[in-house]
């Protein structure tokens, strides 16, 4: 594994700065080759492109990683039966995939680049295959959006009823689809604790160069419909010993809110303290559920924190700056929710005021 895993790292450095070219060329082929194919894709292709090249790269490079490389092709696998990718299928994605890098890789492409090619992606798409076929339940459920609610300037809160039970914890996430970005799918966190009925909630800011989460916020309407993948995720509270410290930025809210309402209101003998940050107060879009929340339960501290005015009354500055601000963080372990950067930030100023990360669970989220 060793060495083919060297090889296809190696072979990947001579495409990596033109990714988008083998990516464009990739789907060309693919789309000549079988183009009954291309109902399986979103009508605009472009950020399904990147995604594609950054599946590789991950799969490739972790290849000798055999614990991540399981946890990956397994999401994966069972990823791809939402898209109606059967086994046959990776043939051809195969031989498409290589012929576009060896296009690209120019004149020092060889036999043994090519034979690795082969057996790597061969070895991947058997263990996605063998995922998808252990998975249990239906890869995607439909529901019935119920309700919709604008929050701030980009922001959206809603709810739906999926037609079949969808057991999940909380904590977890799914992949969202809705009928305005058609095989367009993204990962939201479900907000809520599981509830007798089902009901499910979301929280969306509308990216802007985003394509699923304008959609959301802009266009869904109650009575649309969507389709959400099966739940994933391993996001829990930190076992019994420490108080726990939240750090939220902006709609990563959402998971610890599930968690927070999971949690039942007695017999919890330690503090968290879930700080909530956002750009601006207009940003701080849950607070009404979350002063509920830290009503019913005396062991929950909400903490507003607002970076982008220094005018607002109350903690200022981001996350991480409160973090600085209110060390030391001896007796505490954290929960880090929000976007990569928040969380890569927060690691580094955690690792700085010596908490052990070990001390640290968050979710990596795309
Ligand atoms: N919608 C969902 O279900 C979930 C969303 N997320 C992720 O959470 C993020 C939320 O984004 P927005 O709502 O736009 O929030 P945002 O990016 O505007 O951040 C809000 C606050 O987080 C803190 N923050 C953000 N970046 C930081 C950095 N680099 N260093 C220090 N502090 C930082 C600041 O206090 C900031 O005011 C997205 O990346 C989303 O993918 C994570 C989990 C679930």
């Amino acid at each position: 594994m060793g060495g083919l895993a060297r090889t296809l790292t190696e072979s990947w450095g001579r495409v990596a700065d033109r990714q988008d070219q083998v990516s464009a060329y990739f789907y060309a082929r693919l789309f000549l080759a079988a183009p009954q194919l291309r109902d399986l894709f979103p009508i605009q292709l472009r950020a399904q492109r990147t995604r594609l090249v950054a599946s590789i790269v991950r799969a490739v490079t972790c290849l000798d990683r055999p614990t991540e490389l399981d946890e990956l092709l397994g999401e994966l696998g069972r990823a791809h039966r939402r898209f109606d990718v059967t086994p046959e299928h990776h043939t051809v994605f195969r031989d498409c995939l290589i012929e576009a890098i060896r296009v690209h890789a120019g004149p020092g492409w060889d036999a043994v680049q090519e034979k690795a090619w082969r057996e790597g992606y061969d070895l991947i798409a058997a263990r996605m295959n063998a995922a998808a076929a252990a998975a249990d339940g239906p890869a995607y459920r439909f529901a019935e959006v119920l309700t919709h609610e604008r929050r701030g300037t980009d922001v959206a809160v809603f709810t739906c009823r999926p037609f079949e039970p969808m057991p999940y914890r909380a904590g977890q996430y799914v992949y969202v689809e809705t009928m305005h970005e058609p095989r367009h799918w993204r990962r939201y966190s479900i907000a809520t604790a599981p509830r007798p009925g089902g009901v499910l909630e979301f929280h969306v800011r509308a990216v802007s160069v985003g394509v699923v989460s304008p959609a959301l916020v802009w266009k869904l309407r109650p009575g649309d419909m969507v389709r959400v993948s099966e739940p994933a995720g391993r996001l829990t509270l930190p076992p019994p010993g420490r108080d726990v410290v939240c750090l939220c930025g902006g709609t990563g809210l959402a998971p610890v809110r599930a968690l927070v309402e999971a949690t039942p209101a007695g017999g919890w003998d330690r503090w968290v303290h879930l700080f909530v940050g956002a750009r601006t107060p207009d940003g701080l879009y849950d607070l009404p559920a979350l002063s509920a929340l830290a009503e019913s339960r005396p062991w929950l501290r909400v903490i507003p924190v607002v970076s982008g005015d220094p005018t607002y009354d109350g903690e200022t500055g981001t996350l991480c700056d409160v973090l600085a601000r209110r060390a030391p963080w001896d007796d505490h372990d954290f929960v880090l929710s929000g976007s990569p950067a928040m969380t890569r930030a927060a690691l580094r100023v955690l690792g700085a005021l010596g908490v052990p990360l070990a001390r640290v669970r968050y979710d990596p989220f795309e």
